[in-house]
């Protein structure tokens, strides 16, 4: 959380840009988001008119050396991440003392906008599919040596029936030393660990966000998750191994086998891959 003085700061010299202005050949269009580290801008270019997502460093990050440091980090795991489910990294620019990220726009409405907005629901069954779908590009995000490491829902994006994740923001390589704790936080311990836990527990919150969306309370009094979603005691058991209430799976690949098992023994016919449902 911000401090007060941080949060004036941020008013002050966090203003996003004006739409018309020029970072290289993009004109600014609008903003789409502001997140702690980063202000993201639609944009397009001055002769193709081609779209692009613009993000932006805050002026306040790009005065610490911490801030810099994530930037850079992000641009370098952006180029590094290949593959059609990762927006491609264009240019990183420095212009005016502000730094740019420009990359590829992901034309799709995220897990957020479809929960909140649009008020889609999702099944066990749909759940499933879904995460089947994310296990198979975690698991290529993985095998290239990065952990996402925000796998939440305003990162993950449906195009048309295919899954794509942005944000980079917090991503990291398999090899990086261990972040210093803070015992403050101990949940922040298992989101930062550097290591593939840190993606399945974010997924089983993003998964989480899905069965509620068909949750419908019966009763004022609050309940735990296992008593109030009305799925099967399979995919409770899942959960709670990705979200290390019971003995944590080691890797994606364990998650994918467990949830095809779980597909295989209900034989269902109607099981169907989220692109086709
Ligand atoms: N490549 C992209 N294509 C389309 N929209 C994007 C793209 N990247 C980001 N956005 C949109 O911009 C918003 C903010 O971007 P992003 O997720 O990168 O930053 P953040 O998480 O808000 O910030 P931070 O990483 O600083 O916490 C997102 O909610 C998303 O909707």
């Amino acid at each position: 959380m911000a401090s007060i003085k941080e949060r004036v700061l941020r008013a002050i010299f966090d203003r996003p840009l004006k739409k018309g202005y020029m970072v290289g050949g993009y004109r600014i269009s609008h903003v789409l988001g502001m997140g702690s580290y980063g202000m993201t801008y639609a944009a397009h270019h001055k002769w193709t008119g081609k779209v692009c997502a613009v993000k932006q460093l805050r002026p306040t990050k790009a005065k610490t050396t911490a801030g810099l440091r994530s930037f850079h980090r992000e641009a370098e795991l952006m180029q590094l991440a290949s593959g059609v489910s990762f927006p491609r990294l264009y240019e990183v620019i420095e212009q005016d003392g502000y730094h740019f990220l420009i990359m590829e726009f992901v034309n799709g409405r995220t897990f957020e906008d479809l929960i909140f907005e649009d008020r889609r629901t999702f099944s066990e069954k749909e759940t499933i599919a879904v995460l089947l779908e994310l296990c198979s590009i975690v698991a290529s995000l993985h095998e290239q040596g990065i952990y996402h490491r925000d796998l939440r829902i305003p990162n993950i994006l449906d195009v048309n029936g295919v899954l794509r994740v942005i944000d980079f923001g917090l991503a990291c390589y398999h090899d990086d030393p261990p972040e210093e704790p803070d015992w403050r936080y101990p949940e922040k311990q298992v989101m930062r660990a550097v290591s593939p836990t840190a993606d399945l527990y974010h997924l089983g919150h993003f998964s989480l966000f899905l069965l509620y969306s068909q949750y419908k309370p019966a009763e004022k009094k609050e309940r735990s998750w296992e008593e109030e979603l009305n799925i099967s005691e399979e995919l409770k058991h899942i959960l709670r191994k990705m979200l290390q209430i019971e003995r944590p799976f080691q890797s994606i690949k364990q998650l994918q086998t467990s949830l095809q098992h779980l597909t295989y023994k209900e034989n269902s016919a109607d099981f169907m891959p989220y692109s086709q449902s």
